[in-house]
């Protein structure tokens, strides 16, 4: 018999430990220590790891953090929804982690353009302007005018926001207008375009060779691989099918924030 491999993950000890839980539950053994104590390390490990992280990763720039501050003031319940977005809310910012993960893919790819499909208030195309060599550039994609002018605003506001050059508009319509080439692709807008964007990408020559494309939102609060998921969590779940089938690229999802599927053409 193949031993299996022991809990050596936050994620896998919480699982063990949910499990446990659920056993003891199961037995209706009533609160016992042992349930006390257990409940108190999931917690402790669910609730620990993403502060952990924060304190593990440079900080953020003054610009970013400013950007963030206003975005989490703004009142995002009294603005109408744009056709072709959802509701907008401060929750959709990416932040300091994913921020500075992308900055670190502007760096190891050498990018010097970069496409982002989905901007909201700017922070993730700010987090990668900044990473930019002189000279570089960040083409931003969004279809809400409110959210792109909100962007443009903290932009006029921080050095690195010039290399940001704004497109309003369904960003499907906007990559049809689009030319040069991209080296680096963040998608974060609707989930159901995600399959549409990549596949447009891939068939474009809007790629350069080397090209990575960075997909937001691939776990999507776990709705993919856990029952009863809504409709975004469908289309991520045959999103992340249609990539895992496509024999063009490689791909890897990393399990970072809400999940974040790189992906290169083979
Ligand atoms: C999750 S937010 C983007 C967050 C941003 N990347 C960040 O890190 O702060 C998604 C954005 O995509 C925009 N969006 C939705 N559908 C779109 C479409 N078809 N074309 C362009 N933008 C779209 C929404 O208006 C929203 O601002």
């Amino acid at each position: 018999m193949t031993a299996q491999p022991r809990p050596v993950t936050p994620t896998t000890i919480l699982a063990r430990e949910l499990g446990e839980i659920a056993a003891l539950l199961d037995a209706d053994a009533g609160v016992t220590d042992e349930l006390t104590t257990r409940v108190h390390r999931a917690r402790d490990l669910a609730a620990g790891l993403d502060p952990y992280l924060d304190t593990c990763t440079t900080s953020e720039s003054a610009a970013l953090a400013t950007l963030a501050s206003r975005t989490r003031s703004a009142d995002w319940r009294s603005r109408d929804v744009v056709s072709g977005s959802g509701p907008l809310e401060m929750e959709m910012l990416s932040g300091h982690v994913e921020g500075r993960f992308l900055a670190f893919l502007v760096h190891m790819t050498r990018a010097t353009r970069v496409l982002e499909i989905g901007m909201f208030t700017g922070y993730s195309a700010l987090a990668m302007a900044e990473a930019l060599p002189a000279g570089g550039e960040v083409v931003a994609c969004e279809v809400d005018p409110y959210v792109a002018e909100f962007a443009q605003s903290c932009f006029a506001d921080s050095t690195a926001g010039s290399a940001i050059t704004v497109h309003v508009g369904p960003a499907l319509d906007t990559l049809h207008r689009l030319d040069g080439k991209f080296d680096l692709v963040f998608i974060d807008a609707d989930k159901s375009g995600y399959r549409g964007y990549v596949e447009y990408l891939l068939e474009s020559d809007l790629l350069s060779d080397g090209a990575v494309i960075a997909v937001d939102n691939t776990l999507l609060q776990g709705q993919p691989y856990a029952p009863q998921p809504s409709d975004n969590g469908r289309a991520i779940a045959e999103f992340n099918d249609y990539v895992a089938d496509d024999p063009r690229v490689q791909q890897v999802l990393i399990p970072l924030r809400d999940g974040v599927t790189l992906i290169r053409r083979t």
